[in-house]
Order: structure tokens, then sequence, then C-alpha cells
């Protein structure tokens, strides 16, 4: 597939592949080394010998995580597309439809305003504008989103052919502006639509609810009359709104427009949702009786699009017959703006969102992430080879009533109630987005993988969407005990990667699964080493080799081997030491904090005693966070649990560090044999700077509450004496 008229290209990187593969053999022999020890120490006498079993167990399960991860690594390929030679492959006029579903569940978590960037940046694709629909599902049942969706309508008849006509890059409205300043009047005229419009929006967000003066046309003011009495976010009747047609609406210029439909499906307290997975699964089922594209693309609703060639890019492997047939879906990377320099939280998540998809490209294909995914509609409904699948891979072409017609609204709402969400359907079980697990998205792609289907990492330079991530440490933590909650869903499940996987894609791809399903996993290790080797180091006992022990080599090759070759991996995909370097402490922060209580909360659900529901991140940025984001200043402010962990071991740590040194100064001691614990805790003092500041130091909104920081030191305090009393 070389020749001029290639859509794409797919190219293995050999050199890498050799390195990588010479790496983890070496890497491997080391490990086998390493239990070699393990098993001379253990009959050492205690209570180093009671000691090692822990250190044994870490040593285990990082070994086992260091195992699953080397799939990642065995086959790097890179991609590139080549929509220019589309046209020598199809006409433009037999474009494949598409409908795109954003998704939105909290006007007060979620602005109106960033979804109705989102969903402009869409409308204004360079494709066929009759070919386009854009499917809003609104979970929180809110008239401020479909009003912001009513505003978004209007300027869409001036922003689509404003783009077009342009050619402007970023489509997304928000980020033009902030952009680009001219003076053209054409210019001024669309920026003071777009700033009249927020202003509207803003004004009924902060008022809360949509007043009468609001509304002019008689037809708006009937769909609002839809919420009645008694309506509430989680009791009502399904909503569907179409807001703009393209068989029927005009933009100011003449021509046709995307299809734009609110949905708010219904919501009963005596039914199960199913957060995110049951939503798209609603907009499924109302796309289907509305437009039945081919193709369907998912957003949340802060991602918008930051490349308005991206279908083209897609099409480019939709429309080879050659993966056709069993080309699942397309994966596009998250990726995000408002970044700081140096990422402060990892925010970036280069390892979940491009590193190791792009691992997994090499095998068969990506995972799922959920958002910016470009799916086959035949793949959400059955496996390559079923028959049912036909039925559903019809176009908008044969479509001949209008989608606002009274008949199709009408079999639309019924589609999007609750009745599907019973136990005797397939929806979530057999057909469209998975349920049973917080992480809906890694689910539905592994379980399409499992069933035969592949898919694609399309990584481009320019990111085609670009996302919003939390800035605070709270709400990162939340994220990722939510991410690391789901993945357990999905490790215990009836088709575990362990089980299952292995069968269905072999050991290799089946590892890369098992390696994210058990992320939550790394919370043992990472505790027991923050932990023991310092309290061990206040007892005076030592449970490394000494430095003059040749066994002393093997530790500091595994340290430094696993941090080199991560090390590596950042900076290939762009990163920057410093960015490498928060990453790898949030790594820490998240093992320690979120990881441990996703595993104690899976733990209560299974025994019964709690649940457990979708958290939506917050996308609402205050100004005093913004700033201290911006300063790269880490945000403790509220007195949350998670923070408990990370301050107790970050109190011991100091501590040990601290003795280790005034026993080097003031005794004149070699510390042959405590040189491991003491450069440890060196280690993890320096990555927990941040948080000294924080306890101590600080005196700003951000620092840490004195409640956190009490129970944190009484909690060191304990663990120490406790430790001392035990190997006494
Ligand atoms: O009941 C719900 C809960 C959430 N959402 C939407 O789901 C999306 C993702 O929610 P968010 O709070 O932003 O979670 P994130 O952790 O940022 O989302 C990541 O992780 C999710 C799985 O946990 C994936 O579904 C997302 O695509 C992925 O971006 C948003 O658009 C929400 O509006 C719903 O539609 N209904
Ligand atoms: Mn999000």
């Amino acid at each position: 597939m070389e020749e001029s008229s290639s859509l794409h290209s797919l190219k293995i990187m050999h050199g890498r592949k050799l390195l990588n593969r010479i790496f983890a053999s070496v890497y491997g022999f080391a490990i086998v080394a390493l239990f070699y020890h393990h098993l001379l120490t253990l009959t050492a006498v205690p209570p180093r010998g009671r000691l090692s079993i822990f250190m044994l167990i870490s040593d285990f399960i990082l070994a086992f995580m260091w195992f699953t991860s080397q799939s990642f690594f065995m086959n790097p390929v890179t991609r590139q597309q080549f929509p220019e030679n589309l046209k020598q492959w199809v006409d433009n006029k037999d474009f494949p439809a598409i409908d795109i579903f954003i998704c939105t569940a909290d006007p007060f978590r979620e602005p109106p305003l960033t979804t109705v960037n989102t969903v402009l940046s869409v409308l204004a694709y360079d494709y066929p504008t009759e070919k386009l629909s854009v499917y809003v599902s609104d979970d929180g049942g809110s008239k401020l989103i479909l009003f912001a969706l009513m505003e978004a309508a209007e300027f869409a008849r001036n922003w689509v052919p404003y783009c077009r006509e342009n050619k402007i890059e970023a489509r997304c409205p928000e980020e033009y502006f902030r952009r680009n300043h001219s003076v053209t009047s054409q210019f001024q005229i669309i920026e003071n639509l777009y700033l009249d419009m927020k202003m509207r929006i803003e004004n009924v967000v902060e008022r809360g609810e949509v007043v009468d003066e609001c509304i002019s046309d008689p037809q708006q003011r009937q769909a609002f009359s839809k919420w009645t009495k008694g309506f509430t976010p989680k009791d009502h009747p399904a909503i569907i709104q179409v807001l703009l047609e393209s068989d029927k609406d005009k933009d100011i210029k003449g021509y046709s427009i995307p299809n734009l439909i609110y949905v708010s499906r219904e919501k009963s307290t005596t039914s199960l949702h199913h957060f995110k997975a049951g939503a798209l699964n609603a907009l499924l089922r109302v796309s289907e009786a509305m437009t039945n594209a081919p193709i369907i693309l998912t957003l949340d609703c802060d991602m918008y699009s930051n490349d308005p060639q991206t279908p083209q890019r897609v099409l480019c492997y939709f429309c080879d017959p050659s993966i056709r047939s069993k080309l699942g879906y397309v994966q596009f990377p998250q990726r995000y703006h408002g970044l700081n320099d140096d990422d402060l939280y990892g925010g970036d998540n280069v390892r979940t969102f491009r590193i190791s998809p792009s691992g997994l490209d090499g095998l068969g294909g990506p995972d799922n992430c959920g958002t910016g995914c470009f799916f086959n509609r035949r793949a959400l409904y059955g496996n390559p080879s079923s028959v049912t699948s036909l039925e559903h891979s019809g176009d908008s072409h044969t479509r001949t009533i209008a989608i606002s017609s009274v008949s199709v609204v009408e079999i639309a709402s019924h589609a999007a109630s609750c009745n599907y969400e019973y136990n005797n359907t397939e929806w979530g079980t057999k057909v469209g987005i998975k349920y049973g697990t917080l992480v809906e998205d890694i689910y539905t792609g592994y379980m399409m993988h499992c069933e035969g289907w592949d898919s694609i990492f399309c990584d481009t330079e320019r990111p085609a969407f670009l996302g919003e991530v939390p800035i605070n440490l709270e709400d990162v933590l939340s994220q990722v005990k939510r991410w690391a909650f789901g993945h357990l869903e999905v490790l215990s499940c009836k088709y575990s990667p362990l089980t299952f996987g292995t069968k269905a894609l072999g050991i290799l791809r089946a590892n890369c699964y098992i390696h994210y399903v058990f992320w939550p996993i790394w919370c043992i290790p990472v505790t027991l080493y923050a932990s023991l080797p310092q309290l061990s180091l206040l007892n005076n006992i030592s449970i490394f080799p000494k430095v003059s022990d040749p066994w002393f080599f093997l530790y500091v090759f595994l340290f430094f081997g696993a941090y080199a070759h991560d090390f590596v991996q950042f900076i290939l995909f762009k990163g920057t030491t410093k960015r490498w370097w928060n990453d790898q402490r949030m790594w820490y922060v998240k093992a320690l904090s979120p990881f441990l209580f996703a595993s104690i909360e899976y733990l209560t659900k299974k025994l019964g005693i709690t649940t457990k529901g979708f958290n939506v991140t917050s996308k609402v940025v205050g100004q005093d966070e913004r700033k201290m984001y911006d300063q790269s200043v880490f945000t403790f402010g509220i007195p949350s649990p998670m923070f408990v962990p990370l301050a107790t071991v970050s109190i011991i740590n100091l501590i040990a560090f601290v003795k280790g040194i005034m026993t080097v100064i003031f005794r004149m001691e070699s510390l042959d044999e405590l040189f491991i614990q003491l450069f440890i805790a060196g280690f993890a003092v320096v990555n927990c700077l941040p948080i000294y500041e924080a306890m101590l130091l600080r005196s700003d909104h951000g620092r840490m509450p004195k409640k956190i920081v009490i129970t944190s030191s009484v909690l060191a305090g304990v663990l120490c004496i406790a430790f001392s009393l035990i190997v006494s």
C-alpha cells in the first residue's frame, strides 16, 4: 500500500522493535535473578526474613505488571493517512453519512457553553452537510442545555459558512476568538454574534432557569412546555427536539446545514440508567430511527474538534475495501488544552491515551477511550460475520420521511424510553455500548476485539480533538478512582481479560487488557515500598543488599532500567523532562490514594455495603484554582480523605530520611547496609516536596487542611510505634 493512490500506510518500526525486545529480555532475566535473591534472603533470620515476605509480594506484583506491560512494546508501528487520495476511491457524493453523539450530564458541572462549543466545532466539519447529524444527549434533562443548543443552532447558520469560506482551522468558536483578533468587518460581525450568544447562555445559566422573556419563538416555547410539573433530572419522559434539519434549514448563504437533535432520554427511579453507556445506547437507537448513518463519532461534551478534515482522515480507513469489513472503530487519542507547561497533575495521561493504544495498534488495534472514536455502526450490533448486522448498515439516503415529522419523532422518543433498560433486552450485553462497568469505553472496545473486530489508532500531528483536564488535585483523584473502580469491574466480570480474554485474543494482546484492568493493584507494591523500607530504616533493620554486595547492582539496574525505559517512552511521545517528572510523581500519588480507595470501595460494593455511581468530572474552573494551577502549585484545599495516605507516607519518609542522614553525619556510621533504604526515602522526599509545602509553608486556599495534617501525623506516629513494637 505505498503507491501514490494509497489511502493510508502502516510502518513497523523495526529498530525500536528490536531494541524493545532486547531490553525486555535483559530486564526479564534480571527479574528472574531478583527472585533467586529473594529465595536466598527468605531463609535469613527474622525480622529481616519476615519483612522480606512483604518485599517479595511487592516485587511479585511489580514483576507481573512489568510482564503484562511488555506487550505494548512488542510491535511498535506508525500510521499515516492520505486524505488527498480519497477522490480516487470515492466520490464526494458517495461519502458515508456520519452521526455524531455528544454526551452531557450536568449543566452545573459541565457548562452548557462548553457543550455548545463542541457542537459548533463539529457542525462546521469540512464534510457534505446533508450527511452530518449531531445528536446531543442531555442526561441532566436540563432546560439550560436545550436553551443553549437553540442558541447554537441559530449561531451555526453564520458560523458554518464563515468557517468554510475562510478555511478556518480551529472551528471551536471560543478557541478561535481567543486566538484570533482581526479588524475585518466580517470577523467583527461574527465575533459580536458569538459574544451575544455567549452572554445569553451565561445569563440563563447564572439564573439557573429559562424564564419566559428569554424565549421569543412559539415553537421554542412549546419545546420548553415539556418540562411539566414533577419533572426531575432523575424522573421524566423522553424529550426529543429537532433543532436543525438539513432538508429544510439553510445557513445565511442559502446552503443546507447539518442536522442537530436534542435528546434527553427517559429517566425513571425504578430503572437502571447505566450512566454514559446508557446515554450512548439511547442515542444509538434514536439515531437509527432518524438518520441511521453507518459511521458514528462519540464525543464527550468538552472534546471539541480541532481539525475540520478529521472525517476525511477516517474515511481513508472506512473506504478501504481491504480492511473495511472487519474495521470496528478508528480511535483518536484524548488530548487536552489548558494544561500548564509542566503538566502538574500528569493530566495529559500520555501513557494511557497515547503510548499504550499505540502499542496495541501494532497487535490488532487500540482500546476504545470513550471520546474521539469513529465507530462502524455495524460493530455495535454484532460480530463481523453476523447477519443481523446487515439490517443496520443502511444509509441516510434511503430515508424519505423528514426527521422532524411527528411519526419519526414518536418512534425516536420510544427508542429513548427506559423499556430498553430492563433485564430482558440485549442492550448493554450483546448490542451497543457494554454495561457493567464505569469504564464502558475500555470494556466495549475489548469486547469488540474479542468478537473479531479490528480497530485503528489515528494519532495525528495536529490533535483532532481537544478536551479539558481537571485542574485541582481532588478532581484528578476522584476521576482516577472512578477509572480504577471500573477496571476492577472488568477484571472480575464474566468476560475477564484474564480468562476469556486470553482465549479470545491470545496472550500477547490479552496481556495489554490484563495490564489495564489490574491497574489499581499498583497500590500494594507502592504502599509497601513507600513505608516498609523507611520504617525499617528507623529501626536500623536492613532489608536490601549492602552496597558492597554484588546483588546491590541488580537493584540498581532494576530501578534505573525501569525509570530510563519509562523516560525514553515519554520523550518519544514529545514529552519534556519536567512533564515526565510530574507524571511519575502522579503515578505514586495515584497508587497511594485513588487506587487504594477504589480497591476498598470495590470490596465494600462486593459485600453489598455500598454502591458506586459515575461522578461527573467538573469542567467549571474557578479563578483561584486556575491561578494556582498555572503557577504549578498543588491544591489540597478541601479535607478529602484521599489526601490522608499521601500526607502520612510523606511524613514517614521525611522522618526516616532525616534520621538516616543524621546517623551518617553524627554517628559517622557508613551506610553500607542501609543505603538503598535511605535512597528510597530520599527519592520519596523529593517527590513529596509539594506536600510538605502544602502542610507547613502555605497559607492560601490550596494548603492542606489542618484536619488532614493532624490525622496524618497521628497515623504516621502510630505506624512508627507499632512497627517498632512488632520488630523488637
Ligand atoms: O450519567 C452520565 C455520566 C456521564 N456522562 C457523560 O460522560 C462523559 C464523560 O464524563 P466525564 O465526567 O468527563 O468523565 P471522564 O473521566 O473525563 O471521562 C473519561 O472516562 C469515561 C469512563 O469513565 C469515558 O466514558 C470518557 O469518554 C472518558 O473521556 C461526559 O460527556 C458526561 O457528560 C453521561 O452522559 N451520563
Ligand atoms: Mn472528561
